[in-house]
């Protein structure tokens, strides 16, 4: 069973100014019943995805579970440039229980079709990387077959693996392409930062099968940067919204320890911030959500910090 929980502010905490100065002190925690429409402008919403049982599936290292609260612990404590007005919340968590990862993939879809139903873009904190298939699905949902959802995924893996054997934290992108192949929708996935050494030959020909784009990690860096903003813009020309899923296991173990499949030969954060930094300018972000932290083989909250710093970018740039 999946369930829902709203968040207890007592997580977000830190430094006191009185007058807003820490996120901890702008966020609001709110249930998701009394996510309302109103005339102002857009805003974020933050909800946490606790579930590891893809990643146990997948033979991983459980622990995913906990990093929803992690990241709002260290993102709490973050000074807070937003305007007085702007919209900051944090609409709770969905909880996998028993190992129903179907059902908090359901529940997740349905949460997210609801924001986006209510002018919020959805900022979600997992959890394995089986979010995605979750987190596509309420995108899909709201804006229709009409339009054409790419996929920007900062990752060392593809996780195109077949679901044959049932589904995990390795298999969301393949889901998501059989569907579109269902509905006779083009499956468009841009892939960043994968790596020879984490992902097998058959997973590179599935990639091919299905017109996959990617870079691989020794050309995503910062040495290549024209080449790397060329690839990004063509690809969000080509879209309609864009949803963009960030894995921390993507990022060298240098920055990110704290994940399932660490990535000594990972990339760096300032490529990552180039292609937000497109995508943001784009207009056409619909969602973002970061992955598979786990704070179990964290460092000091290393990977933590991290997660809460490109939550942090992200949020001071402008909306649509
Ligand atoms: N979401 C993660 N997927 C990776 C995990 C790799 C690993 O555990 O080594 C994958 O299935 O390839
Ligand atoms: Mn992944
Ligand atoms: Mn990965």
């Amino acid at each position: 069973m999946a369930i829902y929980q709203k968040t207890n502010t007592k997580i977000w905490t830190g430094r006191k100014s009185g007058s807003q100065l820490y996120l901890h002190e702008k966020v609001a925690c709110i249930g998701l019943d009394a996510v309302k429409k109103d005339n102002f402008e857009k805003g974020y919403a933050i909800l946490g995805y606790a579930c590891d049982e893809g990643v146990k599936r997948n033979q991983g290292r459980v622990g995913a579970k906990e990093g929803p609260k992690v990241i709002r612990e260290q993102l709490a404590k973050l000074p807070n440039h937003l305007d007085k007005d702007s919209k900051f919340l944090d609409v709770g968590t969905i909880i996998c229980t028993d190992g129903a990862m179907e059902d908090a993939q359901n529940m997740l879809s349905e949460t997210i079709y609801h924001l986006l139903a209510h002018d919020m873009v959805p900022l979600v904190f997992g959890g394995g990387h089986d979010m995605a298939y979750g987190h596509y699905n309420g995108i899909k949902k709201y804006v229709s077959t009409k339009k054409t959802i790419g996929i920007v995924n900062f990752d060392a893996h593809f996780d195109l693996r077949s679901n044959a054997n049932g589904n995990n934290s390795g298999t969301p992108f393949y889901q998501i392409a059989q569907d579109c192949r269902a509905d006779t929708i083009p499956f468009r996935y841009l892939c960043l930062g994968i790596r020879k050494d984490a992902n097998d030959q058959n997973l590179f020909k599935t990639a091919e099968q299905l017109n996959v784009q990617y870079l691989e990690r020794h050309h995503f860096n910062l040495y290549n940067l024209e080449h790397v903003r060329l690839r990004v813009m063509q690809f969000i020309e080509d879209v309609d919204c864009i949803y963009t899923t960030i894995d921390m296991d993507g990022f060298s173990s240098a920055y990110a320890p704290g994940v399932s499949a660490a990535s000594p030969m990972g990339f760096s954060p300032d490529i990552v911030l180039e292609c937000l930094r497109l995508i943001i300018d784009s207009k056409k972000m619909i969602g973002l959500d970061i992955a598979e932290l786990n704070p179990k083989y964290d460092i000091d909250n290393r990977t933590a910090k991290l997660a809460a710093s490109l939550v942090h970018y992200i949020i001071h740039n402008e909306l649509h």
